[in-house]
């Protein structure tokens, strides 16, 4: 969980640890998009979910989620290879843990994009490594648009989503920071913004008593 120096610190004479981004929001607020824009700026590695919801026509098997069925859900979690998991929208979502424990040792972010009952989990567990984000839409009504204008759900799945939505709302208070994706480029810097003072943060740098010690040895004469 601790990097030697890792390029993407802008204080390249100290380490730093990895951290955990995770974004979270009601279904259509933009949280994968937000996420995947992180991901293509390399700013951070994806942590590809396991889930048992049925595929989205655009999306990929392995690059979207490793799409998989309750059984073997079940017995990856009886096998404790998930560091999270939760329902959601009557599906089961999981956090492989291999892949995050091998991308945190080498130093690496990770961007996570789960729902509130898995961010509870990961902070249990990580308490220091991991940075939470609450993405809310602009209206209601926007949310709505959202979800229709993305059209990869069917009319009663983007029902239950709105109605869902309201209880997931409420869990913005839990979060570090919350970003109201109205403009997507604003939001995006608005995330960027976090992930750069986290990744400053005193107790995220390694080696910083040893290099100030060397700053004050130095001898001008
Ligand atoms: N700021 C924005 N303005 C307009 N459209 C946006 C904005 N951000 C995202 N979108 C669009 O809204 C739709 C929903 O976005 P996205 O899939 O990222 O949401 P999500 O929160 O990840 O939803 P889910 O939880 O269902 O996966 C997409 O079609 C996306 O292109
Ligand atoms: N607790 C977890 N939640 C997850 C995970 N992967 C995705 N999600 C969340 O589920 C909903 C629905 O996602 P969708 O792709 O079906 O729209 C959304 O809130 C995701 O953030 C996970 O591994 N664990």
């Amino acid at each position: 969980m601790w990097s030697e120096v890792v390029s993407a610190n802008s204080n390249p004479v100290v380490g730093r640890r990895g951290l955990i981004l995770i974004l979270s929001s009601p279904s259509g607020a933009g949280k994968t998009t937000l996420t995947r824009n992180l991901v293509d700026d390399k700013a951070g590695v994806l942590s590809i979910s396991v889930t048992t919801r049925p595929k989205r026509p655009s999306e990929i098997e392995g690059r979207h989620y490793y799409f998989i069925d309750k059984d073997e859900f079940i017995a990856m979690r009886e096998r404790d290879e998930l560091l999270e998991w939760a329902e959601v929208h009557g599906n089961f979502y999981g956090t492989p843990r291999k892949p995050v424990e091998r991308t945190l040792a080498a130093g690496q972010d990770m961007v996570f994009d789960i729902d509130y009952q898995g961010t509870r989990q990961v902070r249990q567990k990580l308490p220091n490594d991991v940075v939470t984000v609450f993405v809310l839409p602009p209206s209601f009504k926007e949310l709505k648009a959202r979800l229709e204008r993305r059209a990869e759900d069917p009319p009663e799945v983007i029902a239950k989503r709105l109605v869902n939505a309201r209880v997931e709302m409420e869990r913005w208070v839990e979060y570090d920071y919350v970003i109201v994706n109205e403009d997507l480029s604003v939001s995006y810097q608005s995330l960027k913004a976090i992930q750069a003072a986290e990744r400053l943060k005193r107790d995220r740098l390694v080696g910083l008593p040893e290099f100030v010690q060397g700053l004050l040895s130095e001898n001008l004469d």
